[in-house]
């Protein structure tokens, strides 16, 4: 963060800093993962951002479309070669997921570097979807920035639906090429990011035919501009998909072709190979793994969530520290409105959504570890439950994260509403989260079908994985009792989630016995499916958010075990509140523990209101990454807002041409 003088910090934020009663760092080291990765993660922001070329020197959204788009290109051209000659030096590969990375991407990015889809999918699917003989070929390439990729996967008619994708890829033995054809307008693809203008590769997901056959969709490598006049190949037809709520400078694509020939060399060809006489070899033991780059980017989808949201929640809380609003006791001075319990109950469940989705978010990253070592021995067992949990948590923690956003934006009452606050941008960032890398409701009907077969296998006794473990007791019909514990709310919660996937598989058995088709009984169940999924998706994360606070807090000070289980309670009893209707209905919980509930929710805001400044603090965002006249280290909101507004093109003159040309025309009756 950076922290400026003492004497420049606003005089309410002092004060609260001085109320703050845990050691900060101590939390920054579990929030990061660890000591190690905090120190990593400075590094890296240390480097990146003491290069002073990639200052703005106006405001990103004062330029119009295309300067912006030029300035987020000569953004990323500085900040690729900090990346290729700085960062990788560190940390090597590792680098280019790492959390210091995309912090500093966000100092250069008020928007979306066009680049980003080239870091963020083209180079995971070059590593993931490769032979290790094409890895060497392309990934040195990709990371020298030689060549820039995006990912064209989406297409003007389908995006969920990939298996209806209509690209074709023929594959000619006579020349050993893949002939890559748009049929249709809908097959055209659309929406990859850096496809617009500063992509030269693509990677094209098409269906294969050979000999004759359809063989499904699989990956390409396709380079579709001359890589020195940048002018799209005859055949390759590309351009902008206009004007978006946001990610207005990630480039959005759209990509045509026309009986368009690549080598055959350009499949990707981990998982499926096409043999010079057009012989097609399924090599993976799993279908699915050709989706392998969509479920790494949902599991790094729910830090990324977390991340959003904790920028938000250190804007929002800084904020209210400041500002000062009404006069609830006559004759006395106008409280801080973080003070005011409504304001807290907006704000502190940011907080803890933040930890609970970074906390979760890291668990799942080691999840997903361990299921790459299984599969690189052969063994895809697990790979159904990561695709379960990586699902519903990339669905839920997008669309907590999105919703709790606009919250803090409210919190901040019309300043809010000003994009130098930086709430609207991220907003509009995060919120197409919830959509691409798999739609919210999409995703949680792929995780409901894996439970409503763990309920069956649970009702016949069969042994289960560990995410769905606690299904077995709902089976053997064992009543959970409401305790306001810790393990007994979450106890509770598992319940729900248990009692209402029973419910979907029951009804599904009811209408397929009475004559209507699985698939039917399927669709007419959805509504049901998508609630008794998210209802999974909360239980696990209450539960995987508790457990891994009691484990890293195991070794802290006593005063950060405190206020990290003051937060994850604060987590579990919103959420119980929240969903009352829900525990009636499968729990024992009755009107006077609601009330003893509520007591509980109102106590923790009041318990975690002297350390608020403190665990925002903890997040340990730079004012550069931030972004915010609301929401900097010394809290000088007024002033900084004044100084953004001066920057306004409009107030570059005192009189605007219009008056001259429209108004005082007007006025006169001459117009
Ligand atoms: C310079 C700056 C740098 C800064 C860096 C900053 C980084 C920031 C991080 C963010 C970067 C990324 C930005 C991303 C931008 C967006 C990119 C996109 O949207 S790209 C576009 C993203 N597009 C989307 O996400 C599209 C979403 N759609 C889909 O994924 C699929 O169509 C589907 C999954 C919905 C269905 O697929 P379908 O083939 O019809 O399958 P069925 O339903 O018939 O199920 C059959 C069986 O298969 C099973 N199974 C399924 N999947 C998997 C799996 N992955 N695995 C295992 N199993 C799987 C399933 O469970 C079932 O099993 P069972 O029950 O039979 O046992
Ligand atoms: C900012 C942004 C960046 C993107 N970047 C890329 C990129 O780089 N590369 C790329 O390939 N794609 C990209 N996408 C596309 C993105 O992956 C898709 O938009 C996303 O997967 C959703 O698909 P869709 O647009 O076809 O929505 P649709 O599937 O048409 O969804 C419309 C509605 O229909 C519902 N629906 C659809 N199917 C079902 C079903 N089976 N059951 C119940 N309801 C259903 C959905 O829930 C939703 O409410 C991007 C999108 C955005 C917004």
């Amino acid at each position: 963060m950076t922290k400026g003088t003492q004497a420049d910090v606003n005089p309410d934020l002092k004060k609260e800093r001085l109320k703050c009663n845990f050691n900060i760092q101590e939390v920054t080291f579990i929030i990061d993962g660890g000591k190690d990765k905090t120190l990593q993660r400075k590094k890296i922001e240390d480097v990146a951002l003491n290069i002073a070329a990639s200052i703005d020197e106006v405001p990103e959204e004062c330029l119009n479309l295309k300067e912006r788009y030029d300035n987020a290109v000569r953004k990323s051209c500085v900040y690729s070669n900090i990346v290729k000659n700085e960062l990788l030096e560190i940390t090597g590969l590792e680098a280019l997921g790492s959390p210091g990375l995309r912090r500093t991407a966000d100092a250069f990015f008020k928007d979306v570097s066009p680049f980003m889809l080239h870091l963020g999918m083209f180079v995971p699917t070059i590593i993931g979807q490769c032979t290790p003989e094409q890895q060497a070929h392309w990934l040195p390439k990709a990371l020298e920035m030689q060549i820039i990729g995006a990912y064209a996967q989406t297409e003007l008619g389908h995006g969920t639906f990939i298996r209806g994708l209509e690209t074709t890829a023929t594959y000619d033995p006579a020349t050993e090429e893949f002939v890559l054809h748009s049929p249709t307008l809908t097959s055209t693809k659309w929406w990859a990011g850096g496809l617009g203008n500063t992509a030269n590769h693509c990677i094209v997901v098409a269906q294969l035919y050979t000999k004759g056959q359809c063989h499904g969709t699989h990956p390409f490598i396709v380079p579709i501009r001359d890589l020195d006049t940048h002018e799209p190949f005859p055949g390759v037809k590309v351009g902008d998909v206009g004007i978006r709520m946001g990610f207005n400078t990630a480039d959005n694509g759209f990509l045509r072709f026309n009986q368009y020939r690549i080598p055959r060399e350009n499949m990707m060809m981990k998982n499926a190979k096409v043999m010079k006489d057009g012989t097609y070899v399924k090599v993976a033991r799993h279908e699915k793994l050709t989706y392998g780059t969509m479920v790494f980017v949902r599991v790094t989808l729910v830090m990324e969530a977390a991340f959003n949201l904790a920028k938000a929640a250190t804007i929002a809380v800084r904020y209210s520290a400041v500002r000062r609003q009404s006069q609830p006791k006559p004759g006395e001075p106008e409280p801080q409105i973080l003070d005011y319990p409504t304001q807290q109950h907006k704000l502190f469940i940011c907080i803890a959504t933040a930890h609970a989705l970074q906390l979760t978010g890291l668990w799942l990253w080691r999840t997903f570890e361990a299921v790459l070592a299984d599969m690189r021995k052969g063994d895809t067992d697990s790979l159904p439950e990561l695709h379960a949990l990586s699902s519903c948590l990339k669905a839920v923690s997008t669309s907590d994260s999105a919703a709790l956003i606009e919250q803090c934006r409210f919190a901040c009452g019309g300043h809010g509403y000003m994009l130098s606050s930086n709430l609207p941008l991220l907003y509009s960032f995060v919120t197409a989260t919830r959509t691409y890398e798999g739609d919210y409701t999409v995703l949680l009907l792929q995780t409901a079908r894996f439970l409503v077969k763990a309920w069956e296998q649970a009702e016949s006794g069969k042994v289960l994985t560990p995410t769905v473990a606690y299904l077995a007791c709902a089976a053997a019909k064992e009543k959970v009792v409401w305790s306001d514990s810790v393990d007994g709310m979450i106890r509770s919660f598992q319940a729900v989630a248990a009692g209402k996937i029973a419910a979907c598989a029951e009804n599904i058995k009811r209408l397929t016995k009475t004559g209507t088709s699985l698939e039917d009984a399927w669709q007419l169940s959805t509504v049901r499916l998508v609630a008794a999924s998210e209802a999974h998706c909360r239980a696990m994360i209450c539960q995987a958010y508790w457990h891994e606070v009691t484990r890293l807090t195991a070794s802290c000070s006593a005063s950060v075990k405190i206020v990290m289980e003051q937060l994850a309670t604060l987590y579990l009893v919103y959420w119980a509140l929240e969903t009352t209707g829900d525990l009636l209905r499968y729990s024992t919980i009755c009107e006077s523990e609601l009330n003893k509930l509520q007591l509980k929710y109102e106590e923790l805001l009041a318990l975690i209101r002297p350390n608020a400044v403190g665990l925002v603090d903890a997040f340990d965002f730079r004012d550069e990454i931030l972004h915010s006249t609301l929401g900097a280290y010394d809290g000088r909101v007024y002033e900084r807002l004044m100084e953004e507004a001066l920057k306004s093109p409009l107030n570059e003159t005192s009189v605007q041409s219009s008056f001259h040309k429209y108004i005082r025309p007007l006025a006169k009756g001459k117009l």
